[in-house]
């Protein structure tokens, strides 16, 4: 072992988290802190980012994403800079940690960027759990889980993963046990719709109908209960998201996508989060992937996908 490597052995720890789909979102009014109340039932897909945190002796924390083509596309706008949510991540476990060393953080991305499925959130969800190992913090997953909800209202489920009830912001989570599987196609849209602006445009709805606005305090028992029995016809008569009306207003091709999936056998479709990915119900798994290929025959760009999955998980861990 040569003396660079005696004073540093740089090492390299794996995480993977999921992507997820609301499969019921309601949303309340504004509130003063510029957040909105919801109640939502989270699912984790079988789409995962990764993250590779590798300690180095400098001091500072990089970021690197692949693939490169990621950073292009339109209203993504991924900061590699202290803005982004593994940056953040990372910044917060350093402050946390006795033996933080310098950190780079390589991003593989496979969640669709600003899709509405929370890929920035489980990028910080994974780096939480990667630097907690590099670093030694022993954090256990309740004191990780608060980091997380510091750094965005999804990133403590990404952590979590499985099927869970949001509220408050989406950061109180309960855990649902769910063991049944459903399998969905996932079509993404070449583009990015900002979450702050979807929201803005629900209130803007909103203000325009003059109707109250209820805050949610509880989820529909009928969606946990479909879930659990793993009853796509169940489910597809009480998928909800508050937020589609908003993301088709800022994106009317959505409509034309959601009526798509549906001549092409979907049992339903419903808009992920804040969109513009389109989550498509279908039943069992060679029922998605004919479906994903139709809709990829028409043009679109099509994924099956399965719900629930694990959270953030460590994959490797490598002394270099
Ligand atoms: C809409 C949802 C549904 O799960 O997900 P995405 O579609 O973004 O993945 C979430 O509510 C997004 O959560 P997340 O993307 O983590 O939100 P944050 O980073 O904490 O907040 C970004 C901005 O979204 C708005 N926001 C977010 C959550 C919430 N309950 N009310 C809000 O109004 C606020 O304008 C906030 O400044
Ligand atoms: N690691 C990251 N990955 C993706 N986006 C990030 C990241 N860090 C910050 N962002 C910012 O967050 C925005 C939305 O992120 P993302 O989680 O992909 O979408 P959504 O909130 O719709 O689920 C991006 O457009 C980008 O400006």
């Amino acid at each position: 072992m040569n003396a660079v490597r005696e004073r540093f052995a740089a090492r390299t720890v794996r995480v993977k988290a999921p992507g997820k789909v609301n499969v019921s979102l309601d949303v309340g009014p504004l509130r003063p802190d510029g957040y909105h109340s919801v109640a939502s039932v989270y699912l984790a897909v079988s789409l995962y980012e990764e993250v590779a945190a590798t300690s180095t002796g400098t001091g500072a924390i990089t970021v690197s994403i692949s693939p490169a083509s990621t950073l292009d596309l339109e209203g993504s706008d991924i900061p590699l800079d202290e803005r982004n949510l593994a940056y953040k991540a990372a910044a917060i476990m350093a402050d946390v940690s006795e033996h933080s060393t310098g950190v780079h953080l390589e991003i593989t991305k496979r969640v669709p960027v600003a899709g509405g499925m929370g890929g920035g959130s489980a990028d910080a969800a994974a780096t939480l759990l990667a630097c907690d190992a590099l670093w030694n913090s022993g954090l256990s997953r309740d004191e990780l889980a608060h980091l997380a909800a510091e750094l965005g209202a999804d990133v403590p489920f990404s952590l979590l993963g499985g099927t869970a009830v949001g509220l408050g912001i989406g950061d109180e989570l309960s855990p649902a046990l769910v063991k049944a599987q459903t399998d969905w196609v996932l079509v993404t849209a070449g583009f990015g719709l900002p979450t702050p602006e979807v929201y803005r445009t629900l209130d803007r709805l909103r203000a325009a109908e003059r109707l109250p606005v209820q805050e949610p305090t509880a989820v529909d028992p009928g969606v946990l209960t479909a879930l659990r029995n793993g009853d796509a016809d169940a489910l597809s008569r009480v998928l909800v998201n508050d937020l589609q009306r908003a993301s088709i207003e800022l994106a009317p091709g959505l409509r034309d996508t959601l009526g798509l999936g549906e001549s092409c056998g979907a049992i339903a479709g419903i808009v992920s989060g804040s969109g513009p990915t389109v989550a498509f119900l279908a039943h069992g798994p060679a029922a998605a992937a004919g479906l994903a290929e139709e809709l990829r025959h028409h043009g679109l760009d099509a994924l099956a996908v399965h719900g629930p999955v694990h959270g953030a998980r460590i994959i490797s861990d490598t002394l270099l």
